[in-house]
């Protein structure tokens, strides 16, 4: 991992040492002040062609479209709220999508089954132990963007969620977001109505190539921008629970992937 992750500045190799306990500190004041963090430059810029390169056939033959119109929920309806309020407001999503069962031993999926990744997401989420999915598709998934592809505004059910970016566009693909627009006691319908209709001003971050996030998106609305010009937004995610053995349902499968094998 050492040609590959820059561990001089992020020490993940070394748990329990001053530096490893000083860099979870500095990912927990940013996450708790933010609700994100970021590690630029995590992945070395001299390693980062081989990772997209590694991936470009499996995009060029066998990847998903993920196209679809759906609301911030992910969900047809929401109970007491009536079907034309306009926090149902329904956006297109659209991305090319890669699963973990067709990604082999390429790069992200060493670092996903690297185990002192997950034991260093555990410690800045304060969980005493995270675990890698059992589920042949959804454990990591790399999802490319070409002009004109964005992925719409929603909150996402996992507590936290952990990207890579592998590539940059070359303009636009910027990922958005208000932080806590709702809580697990406040749906706050009239806030997200605000800001689908573009009344309120959401925070842009532009990520670097080689940046790992770590993100808490269940109730920080978040989107990315559509994708300009010719180069892909390219983005690894990498998903673990605080349990062993999780799987995604068929449905969940056929809506991500089109397939649940
Ligand atoms: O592509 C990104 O930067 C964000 C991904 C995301 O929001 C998600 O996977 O839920
Ligand atoms: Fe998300």
């Amino acid at each position: 991992m050492r040609d590959v992750l820059n561990l001089d500045l992020y020490p993940l190799d070394q748990p329990g040492s001053m530096a490893w306990h000083s860099l979870i500190e500095r990912c927990k004041a940013d996450l708790s002040e933010n609700g994100l963090f970021n590690l630029p430059g995590f992945v070395r810029d001299s390693a980062l062609e081989s990772a997209v390169s590694e991936l470009q056939p499996a995009f060029a033959e066998e990847a998903f479209v993920h196209a679809r119109r759906h609301n911030i929920y992910f969900r047809t309806s929401i109970e007491g709220l009536g079907s034309g309020h306009p926090a149902l407001t329904q956006f297109e999503t659209s991305n090319r999508t890669i699963c973990a069962d067709q990604l082999g031993q390429a790069f992200v999926i060493r670092l996903y089954e690297w185990p002192p990744f997950a034991q260093f997401l555990a410690a800045v989420m304060e969980m005493p132990k995270l675990f890698v999915m059992d589920d042949p598709l959804a454990r990591v998934n790399v999802m490319a963007y070409s002009a004109g592809q964005a992925l719409n505004w929603h909150f996402d059910r996992s507590e936290f969620t952990t990207t890579l970016l592998l590539q940059a566009p070359s303009a636009g693909g910027e990922f958005e977001y208000e932080k806590d627009l709702r809580s697990d006691d406040n749906p706050n319908y009239d806030g997200v109505a605000e800001l689908l209709e573009g009344r309120r001003k959401p925070t842009l971050m532009k990520l670097q190539p080689g940046t790992l996030n770590i993100f808490k998106g269940k109730n920080t609305a978040h989107r990315v921008s559509p994708v300009q010009g010719d180069r892909d937004r390219m983005i690894a995610v990498f998903s673990f629970y605080d349990r062993p053995n999780v799987q995604f349902t068929h449905e969940e499968r056929i809506g991500f992937y089109g397939r649940a094998s």
